[in-house]
């Protein structure tokens, strides 16, 4: 079980051993070692005959290659964007148990947690996280939305509608992309979801030896991500051998492309591979917005392009790839404790034959 706050240790000099991970999954790259291969595509004038084109060459580009770009001009309210960044902040700073009356560790749908989504992870995340569920509309539950900082929560409401156009937006262009009619994409979602989990990553006394957020890709269609300038967050594109940090660009949106696309596409884009770092040096803040499918809409290739293989095997429900994908992480996740415990466990053993076969002086010496 993760603690209830985070907050209160930030302050100790070390993680507790919960945080710590294998040597392999921890950060290869500092928070702050900013790259630039990630594109950043202008929006102006996505609608005009003359630049549409262009912008979607961009943008196709991108989801070939890394699944992640980063959008400037995309329309959005920059003083909707500040409200949202300053409303979200002064959340994770009320005193636990204000938060904890959001607390969803029960299995309740949206609230408050520390670490994960997720019941039953082996290594906790350094993070705290506020998500709720924005669309459908008629499906939304405000007893589950923080209801302080006062004047959040029109705030939210209208971020949320302003991130559903420009999602659908972006959808179109790979619908386009696709040869196919641009609501496409839209459409195999059926009634888009929209889910919004706000990560606050607190100063680390170890950041070396843990996360913020493991290594996952997004399960949805596409996620729209505004993190702070601060920096943490890190992209593979050759199956975590190399790794780089997304530099933060004020007002910006990053743009990772989930699983559903990558199915959808049959491949062609890529799901982003990627995972959050922190640092002992500040907090961080990022909204990521997970924009889905219905739990009820197909998930199966809109387009096989001729020479290729369908990369499933049957049509199942986005609840069922969901079901899926985060039962296969658990597992592997306990897989690897198991298979951790073991080798401890063995080399107890072997290291308790070879004291028993010793010479007793040789022991002594
Ligand atoms: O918090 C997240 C991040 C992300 C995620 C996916 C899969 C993982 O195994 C993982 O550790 C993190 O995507 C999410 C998708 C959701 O529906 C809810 C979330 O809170 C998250
Ligand atoms: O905080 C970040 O930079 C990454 C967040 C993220 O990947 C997520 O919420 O799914
Ligand atoms: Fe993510």
């Amino acid at each position: 079980m993760p603690p209830s706050s985070l907050t209160s240790l930030a302050n100790e000099t070390t993680v507790p051993t919960s945080f710590i991970r294998d040597e392999e999954e921890r950060s290869k790259v500092a928070y702050n070692n900013f790259s630039d291969d990630i594109p950043v595509i202008s929006l102006k004038d996505i609608d005009e005959i003359g630049t549409r084109g262009e912008i979607c060459e961009k943008i196709v580009e991108a989801c070939e290659d890394w699944g992640i770009f980063q959008v400037v001009d995309h329309g959005v309210d920059p003083q909707l964007i500040s409200q949202m960044t300053k409303f979200a902040k002064e959340f994770f700073a009320l005193p636990s148990e204000e938060k904890l009356r959001f607390d969803m560790s029960g299995g309740k749908k949206g609230g408050f947690i520390v670490s994960s989504h997720l019941q039953g992870e082996v290594v906790q995340d350094w993070r705290e996280i506020v998500t709720y569920f924005s669309y459908p509309i008629r499906a939304r539950d405000y007893s589950r939305w923080p209801d302080k900082p006062h004047g959040w929560i029109a705030v939210t409401e209208k971020y949320s509608e302003k991130l559903m156009e420009l999602a659908c937006k972006l959808l179109e262009v790979l619908s386009e992309a696709m040869g196919l009619e641009k609501e496409a994409l839209t459409k195999a979602c059926v009634d888009m979801d929209q889910k919004v989990v706000v990560n606050f990553y607190p100063k680390c006394p170890q950041p070396d030896l843990t996360l913020g957020l493991k290594r996952h890709t997004d399960p949805g269609t596409i996620t729209l991500l505004l993190q702070d300038q601060v920096g943490g967050l890190q992209a593979t594109k050759d199956n975590g051998k190399t790794w780089i940090t997304v530099k933060p660009i004020e007002g910006a949106f990053v743009v990772n492309l989930g699983d559903h696309g990558h199915y959808l596409s049959n491949g062609r884009f890529k799901n982003a591979d990627h995972q959050a770092v922190v640092n002992s040096n500040s907090s961080r803040l990022s909204i990521a917005t997970f924009q889905n499918p219905a739990p009820e809409a197909i998930v199966y290739p809109l387009k096989i392009r001729e020479g290729e293989k369908a990369v499933m095997d049957e049509p199942i429900t986005f609840a069922e790839m969901y079901r899926r994908k985060m039962s296969k992480d658990l597992e592997a996740a306990r897989f690897k404790k198991l298979a951790k415990e073991q080798q401890i466990q063995a080399e107890e053993v072997a290291e308790k034959a070879k004291l028993e076969s010793m010479p007793i002086e040789e022991i002594l010496a």
